[in-house]
């Protein structure tokens, strides 16, 4: 049966904003205050995701959040009418307003960890929502997700939910983001790989300055409820000193593919040791470690140009490409880098640049706006078709944000009553476009 990796892309909220609430996280910092633009936000993701579709690729979208968060909000002590509601948090809790009115959810890459059936001990699709618990806007997502990955993943033959893991430090969990796959075939078992960044339980090294999200525990429970076998299996910490300079996930400084590991030399600790791992768990068969030295790339433009927050796609004929944002393509070392990394006779030999820079100003590249899911046709046969790319839902989808979605959005927006009207307005359109029923608290 045929196998490939889908990617499901988060679908920009109509609050998209810059509200600076990612400490550790650079780009979030330094653009706080900025004023976005939503609608440009949504039609950057959604121009990507055409063209990965467009390119042969399974590729999906995941419906964003309600936000504001005005069951958070009333669940913090305010209360009236929604407006009042809004208006009492902007005065007495700006922080906490701008936390829940985030449109955060649009990075899936944090929506999940998932494991494809070739590695599980059940055969299915399993999929765990982070809890996201380092980050107030970030934490209160998990059971919104869990709810549109069971409309979008319904059928419980072929796919497992888990709840997210119990809102706890020691069990930071930010998803996908801190974990990947190496295999043969999309379809063949492969090696799981889960970048943590701490462990308190065996004391190890840690940020001085930054928060580490992941940790080992939590990379470890998603691994026993996923079913995996610890000879598939391998848990890596991510170099503190990296997460200082503000690497918050380990996808900012490593991706892999099928059987291509690209990685910055400073990404792991251990590297040679783990590496080691890796190969004995991989078992027989080429696989390509491409290290780009700090020489060539430093970790701050490797920060600042996303050249890792990239997607690493694999075509028919076994090449891969990188799915780059052109923000690589204006920092010199990094362009450099990748005209000779088409060269060097590895299984990547083409670079696309797309212009997702609503998004990068928040801490997004292209790889955080997507979620993976390695699958075969029977599974994908058993996905909601409404969710998938094609020119239908590309029209419908961008006449939905011309029609709902604002231009400009600055911190004073927030509050507006009618952004929240405008938003669950529009979100109950979206549910009946994807088919996905009353995954939104103000429907239920
Ligand atoms: N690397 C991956 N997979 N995802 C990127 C997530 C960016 C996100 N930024 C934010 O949440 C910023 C929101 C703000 O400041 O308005 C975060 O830090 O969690």
């Amino acid at each position: 049966m045929k196998h490939f990796e889908a990617n499901f892309d988060g679908l920009v909220g109509p609050t998209h904003n810059y509200a600076g609430l990612s400490f550790g996280n650079v780009a979030s910092f330094s653009n706080a205050d900025a004023v976005s633009n939503p609608k440009q936000a949504a039609k950057q993701g959604l121009a990507k995701a055409k063209a990965l579709a467009d390119m042969g690729l399974v590729q999906g979208m995941l419906a964003p959040q309600e936000r504001p968060d005005m069951a958070c909000l009333r669940q913090l002590g305010f209360s009236g009418t929604d407006a009042e509601v809004l208006s009492q948090a902007a005065k007495q809790a700006p922080q906490i307003l701008r936390s829940v009115a985030s449109a955060s959810s649009m990075w899936t890459a944090n929506a999940a960890t998932v494991s494809p059936s070739a590695d599980t001990s059940d055969g299915r699709i399993h999929f765990t929502p982070a809890n996201l618990v380092d980050k107030l806007h970030r934490s209160i997502e998990a059971p919104v997700t869990g709810r549109i990955l069971k409309a979008t993943f319904a059928n419980d033959a072929f796919f497992a939910h888990h709840d997210a893991l119990p809102h706890h430090p020691l069990l930071g969990d930010e998803g996908a983001a801190n974990h990947t796959r190496l295999c043969r075939q999309y379809g063949s078992a492969g090696v799981e790989l889960f970048a943590y960044g701490q462990s308190s339980l065996i004391g190890s090294p840690r940020p001085q300055k930054f928060p580490a999200r992941q940790t080992l525990e939590a990379s470890q429970a998603v691994a026993r409820l996923h079913g995996l076998d610890s000879d598939n299996t391998v848990f890596m910490q991510q170099n503190p000193d990296v997460i200082d300079q503000g690497v918050f996930h380990n996808d900012v400084i490593s991706v892999g593919n099928r059987n291509v590991l690209f990685y910055h030399e400073q990404a792991f600790l251990h590297t040679e040791q783990k590496f080691a791992e890796i190969r004995d768990k991989y078992g027989d068969g080429e696989l390509h470690f491409i290290k780009v030295p700090t020489a060539a790339v430093s970790i701050k433009d490797a920060v600042s140009s996303y050249l890792f927050n990239t997607q690493l796609v694999s075509f028919d004929d076994d090449s891969m490409a990188i799915i780059a944002p052109t923000d690589c393509q204006e920092n010199p070392a990094v362009e450099r880098y990748l005209n000779e990394l088409v060269q060097m006779g590895t299984p990547i030999n083409k670079v696309h640049f797309f212009d997702v820079k609503q998004s990068m100003q928040n801490g997004g590249g292209p790889a955080c706006l997507r979620l993976r899911v390695a699958m075969n046709q029977a599974e994908l046969d058993a996905v909601n078709p409404h969710t998938l790319m094609n020119d239908n839902l590309f029209t419908r989808l961008n006449a939905w944000v011309d029609k709902h979605y604002r231009d400009r959005l600055s911190e004073a927006d927030l509050a507006d009553p009618q952004l929240l009207i405008e938003s669950r307005t529009a979100l109950d359109e979206l549910t009946q476009i994807m088919h996905l029923g009353s995954v939104y608290p103000f429907q239920r």
